[in-house]
């Protein structure tokens, strides 16, 4: 018999080569997949091909990863119903999280199901989104996770807020000093060096990372608004900031001394030494661009913060270290929980921005004190200034159902904005 080769093979060539689907489960909000490719596919290829089953199956968003580091079959969860819809406030906690300082501390919720943590200590954390998205709950969380730390000086809060210190004097009791001015920022900038410096050189050849104790702590600089630091201030104060951010930033890591910022606009020209930032969080953006700055590129298609819906403030993406993403959002901190928060967690070490002090002798510091920073430590609660007026702050309810997806590009459409 004589075969029709040309009506045959053109249709064998064309035959999609659709991949195995190993289980399907369903819990919670999401529906969890395991595909496992075919002979001559890759994960590339099937991650490919997530964006359109999931706005198939009118998915809210996705996340894949590797299943169990295989490089051969993928883990795919759609969610498939806002889980993270109405806020939820922060309550403060009665203990740290973990024995270990600045692991895991408890930020909110993720839409796959489960508690939404951040480990602080050993990374610098860039948190990024426009006015509104909520910079503050994941501030507040941060702090209150590391607070239960504070008293024993185990964890030590440093803060720069060059808007007046309006949104870091609500909890000014937790931190052992919160600078308002140019100067005073330089000098916490400065000071938190030298601490680093002094580590360095008695932890050469003996440990490769700081182990805080009480006394000897896991130093935490909180920047509210890096902008205003390192873009907006004037031209002096502008440079010399982002040069000495920029080497805390490289060597502070591992030394126990790392920063949390938050910014609104993560341009280049305004956030230079983004990339010195070991985890970021994308609070709502305002485009795809901005999304890729912060969380890397093609994290517009699988973690699209510039589609979260301003009615959802607090929402973020992140990605792991794995690569994964997350759509998550932090619980609220009003201001009466705030004040409370700092009452019942105060700082017992005060640092002076005064560059002009001499460094304290009597040990209150001894992981700085020793090698003479130029700020003054005292083993006492700094007096409360009464905190500034600032917005009122009620916690925002959803307007309407979010039936956006991730995935589809038209999200968050009409009914959203
Ligand atoms: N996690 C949250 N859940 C519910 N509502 C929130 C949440 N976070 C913030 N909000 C609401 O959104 C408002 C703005 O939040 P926030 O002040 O933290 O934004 P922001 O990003 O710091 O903005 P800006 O840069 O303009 O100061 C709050 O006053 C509050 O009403």
């Amino acid at each position: 018999m004589v075969r029709d080769q040309s009506t045959k093979e053109p249709r064998r060539r064309t035959e999609p080569l659709v991949p195995r689907l190993r289980s399907v489960r369903a819990s919670g909000s999401t529906v969890t997949l395991v595909v496992r490719a075919r002979p001559g596919q890759t994960l590339d290829q099937l991650e490919a091909g997530v964006p359109g089953l999931a706005a198939t199956m009118d998915a809210l968003s996705f996340r894949c990863s590797a299943h169990r580091g295989s490089t051969s079959t993928l883990l795919v969860e759609l969610v498939m119903h806002d889980a993270l819809r109405d806020p939820r406030d922060g309550t403060i906690p009665d203990a740290p999280t973990t024995d270990q300082p600045g692991r895991l501390v408890r930020l909110g919720r993720r839409d796959v199901g489960g508690t939404w943590t951040l480990t602080v200590a050993g990374r610098h954390t860039l948190v990024a989104g426009c006015s509104g998205a909520g910079k503050g709950s994941v501030l507040w969380g941060l702090v209150a996770g590391l607070a239960p730390l504070v008293p024993s000086d185990t964890v030590r809060l440093w803060g720069i807020d060059l808007k007046h210190g309006v949104e870091l004097r609500m909890g000014r009791a937790l931190f052992a000093t919160v600078a308002d001015t140019g100067p005073d920022a330089i000098a916490v900038l400065t000071a938190l060096l030298d601490v680093a410096e002094t580590r360095g050189r008695a932890m050469a050849g003996q440990v490769r990372a700081h182990t805080p104790t009480p006394g000897d702590p896991l130093h935490v600089l909180v920047v509210d608004e890096l902008a205003d630091l390192v873009a907006y201030s004037d031209r002096e104060t502008r440079m010399e900031a982002t040069r000495l951010l920029a080497r805390l930033l490289t060597k502070g890591r591992a030394l126990g001394v790392v920063v949390a910022a938050f910014v609104q606009d993560p341009r280049k020209d305004v956030v230079t030494m983004r990339n010195l930032f070991t985890q970021r969080v994308a609070l709502r953006l305002l485009s795809d661009q901005e999304t890729a700055m912060v969380l890397g590129d093609g994290a517009a298609r699988t973690a699209p913060a510039h589609r979260i819906s301003p009615t959802a403030p607090g929402t973020a993406w992140v990605v792991d270290d794995e690569g994964a993403s997350d759509r998550v959002r932090a619980d609220y901190w009003p201001d009466p929980v705030i004040r409370d928060l700092a009452a019942r967690y105060p700082c017992r070490v005060h640092v002076d921005p005064t560059p002009t002090v001499p460094a304290d002798e009597d040990g209150s510091d001894r992981s700085s004190a020793q090698h003479g920073p130029r700020l003054h430590a005292v083993p006492a609660a700094p007096p409360e200034r009464a905190p500034r007026p600032r917005r009122p702050r009620s916690p925002r309810a959803p307007r309407t159902r979010a039936t956006a997806t991730a995935t589809t590009g038209s999200a968050e459409t009409s009914a959203e904005r």
